[in-house]
């Protein structure tokens, strides 16, 4: 491996082709990630790409396994971590909400909520909020279908991702509470951000003039 290589952690599912997308736009020829392989590890030029779950995108960065990342600011926000987070890059918006089933006996009503049996791929956001708002909710974690589980009788409620709102209205589903608007963001780990200043900050450089055309 070349001395000067950064190691770029980058989403497998719906935001690797934008993120790809914008590398490109940024001057990074990240083309090969998107051909049709099982490959996870690309190296082209000073980088090295790693395909990961959305998910583990922060945990790679955070690590140092990986010297910067791109992902969502749900996942940012669940996993926790101390990262430098220098860039909103705008797309895969969406937003994580509380949902509840359109003919729910009792409709949401923070207020007057005692118990809460949620459904999520984001516990650590949701037992936060809940908290927050004084309620200690029990919690059930899936990884995904999360709009299955009142459907079935597996909990009151959920938390996920909302987008067009189709998936809700498909399975009888509203939205009552906008827990956080989400878009895909550049991480970067703070020790490679010091040690590697003079190479990372012309990447980050040249994606800010990316974003700005
Ligand atoms: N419907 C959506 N519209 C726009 N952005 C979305 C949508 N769903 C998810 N995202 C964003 O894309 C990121 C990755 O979502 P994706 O569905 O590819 O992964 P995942 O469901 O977490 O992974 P996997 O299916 O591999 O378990 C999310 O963390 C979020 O930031
Ligand atoms: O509001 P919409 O436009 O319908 O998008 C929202 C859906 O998109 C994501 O699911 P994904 O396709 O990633 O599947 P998953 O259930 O396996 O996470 C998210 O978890 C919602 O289910």
């Amino acid at each position: 491996m070349r001395y000067d290589t950064i190691t770029l952690a980058l989403p497998k599912g719906r935001l690797l082709k934008d993120a790809v997308n914008f590398l490109i736009k940024a001057g990074i020829d990240a083309s090969e990630v998107l051909t049709e392989t099982r490959k996870l590890v690309f190296v082209k030029d000073n980088f090295r790409f790693i395909l990961v779950k959305p998910m583990d995108v922060p945990t790679y960065v955070y690590y140092g396994t990986a010297d910067i990342g791109i992902a969502g600011k749900d996942v940012i926000e669940e996993k926790g971590y101390d990262l430098y987070e220098p860039l909103n890059l705008g797309f895969g918006e969406c937003r994580l909400s509380v949902a509840e089933p359109v003919d729910i006996k009792e409709p949401y009503d923070i207020e007057k909520l005692s118990f809460i049996r949620v459904a999520t791929k984001y516990p650590k956001i949701t037992d936060r909020y809940f908290r927050s708002k004084g309620i200690h909710p029990e919690i059930i974690t899936l990884y995904g279908s999360v709009e299955l589980a009142p459907l079935v009788g597996l909990a009151d409620r959920i938390v996920d991702l909302v987008q067009t709102g189709t998936t809700l209205r498909e399975n009888g589903l509203r939205e009552v509470d906008v827990i956080l608007y989400s878009t895909a963001r550049l991480i970067v780990n703070r020790a490679s951000l010091k040690t590697k200043y003079h190479i990372i900050k012309p990447i980050i450089d040249k994606m800010k003039r990316a974003l700005s055309d």
